[in-house]
């Protein structure tokens, strides 16, 4: 996502924290160094011996081991402070400017886990087995590099024992047992890791953000239009308006039904009134509405049938079969009904809702001119929609057929360009093609296939739409199967020519010769022969045959169907990002602010938990130098990705009230939370059991 590949920003600079007695200050504003000598830490003497974090001693420390070790009097130590109680914590916590000595003597900040851990593996001997390495231990390399280490002082048991410990303590990690009233110094994160935080991290449901980068963007191009598939922008905007457009509601006064066999908030998908011609669905009319299906909240398109008189219940028999179809470029049946809530007596068919779905009148021969010499169509063209209707539509992003330009296409100015780009026609008989086959080899006809029952749902996808309907009206006039099939193929004959000319009636009369002259110059010889073959008469015609003469089609289609799963795969990705922050910050929004905590220590202002209410306001409180709040999304997204990472980077938090700061990592960070957090669930959880004993 490009959320994520922004340049850091961070309004309050990052220091590196002091080592060794280093006081790093803030006060109005201001930050100090009160020490100007900075040592490396790794591999220099005041790095403390992992033998006395591990086991409380070092057997090698007056042998010429060349790490600290701590003196074992109770005293503290002017440099570099030792663990307290075996344990092990972060190098950052408490430097203050102004209140160093108090801060000094803040509550420590030490895992209960980890303090816990330690103890008892200094209790139990070293052995002499080796250190079990497993693959997925992200540091076992830096281990391995690690001199001080004797490999023979690990055991198995005594790693298991660390881990199943970590997993029983995951969930309390911090506890108020754990102060010391100390503060130690020196941390070595490596250790820090491969000991206390690892197991802890296992409780996370997982590692959301190892699951980037994705594809390189060469092998999966979001930028630019794939046959099915806009660009990620206009994909999302698309996507977008679809949601915005189901929430639509209808224009008062439209006289419609409140409720009908369990559908709710009719809003009508396409206009009416007495200036409005309507046409005819046979010898009906039919007015389609969105409905929502109160059961289970969802949106439906309700295919009404004004004044039809069912005569037998059996006419519902083809439902059964529809609604068991399921074809991709089929609109899915679900179910149909007759009603009187329209003042008539209605038959109301039930179908999938493709959200900001067009016919294909609409958008191919709607706007389109006539080729010269065809009479006008006689549908209105000056007819808008209402966005409250539900036909919310962006000139910018609503998808539309790809035009070749006149250059491409070899026109001379002034000649008229086709509406439909070659590829489009291909892939739209492609598309109808099977799902004719489909119906037809499950022995029904498809009956409903000119270009207003044939549905534009996204970028050059197509979906015939009144399947099942014209079965129920014609209950009553039986007809051959066979004869039926031959004529859904005749229809798809004068769909291509309807579609290659941008005329309805380019199939017959005066325009005929035309049409054909015009499908042969622009589409070529064999979409001409296709469409002579399906309108002519004389020969009896399959499906097969039309999809074996197309094969060579059929491949391109499915290899830029396959290239389209790709690439809504790669956007699917991005999108696993999001659902990971939104469940980081309802972490945030369950921990912070809670009113319980108000007057509890260890969120007060020498608390652990301080650094959790400080990184809140690090990440969302921010002000510029004239206090005004900065309100940055790359900012607040880089921190969360850090912390839900848990970065070894340091950030520093300053108080409120700018007379102290704290120098933590987005790794003490995320630990804070998480136990934090462990703390919340703990007590959800037993006060839920208690819940159910009662
Ligand atoms: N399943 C569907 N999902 C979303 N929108 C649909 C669906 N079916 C139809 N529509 C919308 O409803 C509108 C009306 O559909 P209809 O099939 O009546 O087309 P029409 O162009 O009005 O044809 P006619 O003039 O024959 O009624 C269409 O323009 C289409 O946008």
């Amino acid at each position: 996502m490009s959320y994520f590949s922004r340049p850091p920003s961070s309004a309050v600079k990052i220091v590196k924290p002091p080592s060794n007695g280093d006081e790093v200050g803030v006060k109005n504003g201001q930050s100090s160094t009160s020490s100007a000598t900075t040592t490396p830490r790794k591999d220099t003497t005041q790095r403390q011996c992992r033998n006395i974090v591990i086991y409380g001693r070092c057997k090698y420390q007056d042998k010429g081991c060349i790490y600290y070790h701590p003196p074992t009097t109770p005293e503290a130590p002017a440099t570099p402070p030792p663990p307290t109680s075996g344990g092990n914590r972060p190098e950052s916590p408490i430097i203050s400017g102004a209140l160093t000595a108090q801060a000094l003597n803040a509550p420590v900040f030490i895992p209960k886990a980890a303090s816990t851990i330690a103890a008892s593996l200094a209790s139990s001997p070293p052995a002499s087995h080796s250190r079990p390495s497993t693959s997925d231990d992200p540091f076992a390399q830096r281990d391995n590099q690690w001199p001080e280490y004797e490999e023979d002082q690990y055991e198995n048991g005594q790693m298991d024992s660390l881990t199943s410990q970590m997993g029983e303590l995951g969930a309390s990690y911090y506890d108020d047992g754990s102060y010391d009233g100390h503060y130690s110094g020196e941390y070595d994160s490596a250790a820090y890791f491969a000991t206390a935080s690892a197991p802890v991290f296992m409780h996370q449901p997982l590692n959301y953000h190892l699951y980037t980068p994705t594809s390189y963007p060469d092998f999966v191009a979001s930028t630019t239009s794939t046959h099915f598939v806009p660009p990620s922008a206009e994909l999302r905007q698309m996507m977008q308006e679809r949601s915005e457009v189901v929430r639509g509601i209808a224009a008062p006064g439209l006289n419609l039904p409140e409720e009908l066999q369990g559908y709710h908030t009719l809003v009508p998908l396409e206009i009416s009134g007495a200036s409005v011609e309507r046409r005819k669905f046979g010898s009906w009319y039919s007015t389609v509405y969105r409905a929502i299906k109160a059961s289970d909240g969802l949106p439906y398109i309700l295919r009404r049938i004004e004044n039809y008189r069912l005569t037998h219940p059996s006419a519902f028999a083809p439902v059964e079969f529809w609604s068991n179809l399921k074809h991709p470029s089929i609109v899915g049946v679900k179910e149909a009904f007759t009603t009187r809530s329209f003042d008539d007596n209605s038959l109301v068919v039930v179908y999938a809702y493709h959200p900001n779905a067009r016919t294909l009148f609409d958008v191919h021969l709607k706007q389109s001119k006539p080729p010269p010499g065809t009479p006008p169509s006689t549908t209105p063209s000056n007819v808008t929609f209402s966005p409250r209707g539900g036909r919310f539509q962006s000139p910018t992003s609503t998808f539309s057929p790809q035009q070749p330009s006149q250059q491409q296409s070899g026109l001379l100015v002034g000649q008229q360009p086709p509406p439909i780009s070659e590829r489009t026609m291909w892939s739209y008989i492609v598309q109808i093609a099977g799902a004719i086959k489909r119906v037809h080899d499950a022995g029904h006809a498809v009956r409903c296939m000119d270009t207003t029952k044939i549905l534009l749902t996204s970028q050059n996808r197509i979906r015939i739409s009144a399947c099942g309907t014209m079965d129920i009206l014609m209950h009553d006039t039986p007809q051959d199967i066979h004869l039926l099939q031959q004529e859904d193929l005749s229809q798809f004959g004068r769909l291509i020519f309807a579609l290659c000319c941008g005329n309805p009636g380019a199939s017959v009369g005066p325009h005929f010769q035309k049409s054909i002259d015009h499908i042969l110059r622009f589409y070529g010889q064999e979409m001409k022969s296709l469409a002579l073959w399906l309108i002519s008469k004389a020969t009896v015609k399959s499906i097969d045959s039309v999809l074996d003469s197309v094969r060579h089609h059929v491949l391109q289609e499915q290899e830029d169907a396959l290239s389209a799963v790709d690439r809504l795969q790669h956007e699917l990705q991005g999108e696993l990002e999001n659902a990971r922050l939104v469940r980081l910050m309802t972490k945030f929004g369950f921990i912070n602010e809670r009113p319980e905590f108000a007057r509890e220590p260890r969120w007060s202002e020498t608390g652990d938990r301080y650094i959790i209410k400080l990184f809140r306001d690090y990440v969302f409180h921010q002000v510029d130098e004239h206090g005004n709040p900065v309100l940055d999304m790359s900012h607040v997204l880089e921190c969360l990705n850090k912390l839900d990472a848990g970065t070894d980077e340091k950030l520093m938090l300053v108080a409120r009230d700018e007379q102290s700061c704290l120098v933590v990592s987005y790794k003490d960070v995320k630990m804070c939370m998480e136990g934090a957090f462990s703390d919340l669930a703990k007590a959800a959880i037993s006060s839920n059991a208690a819940y159910k004993h009662r």
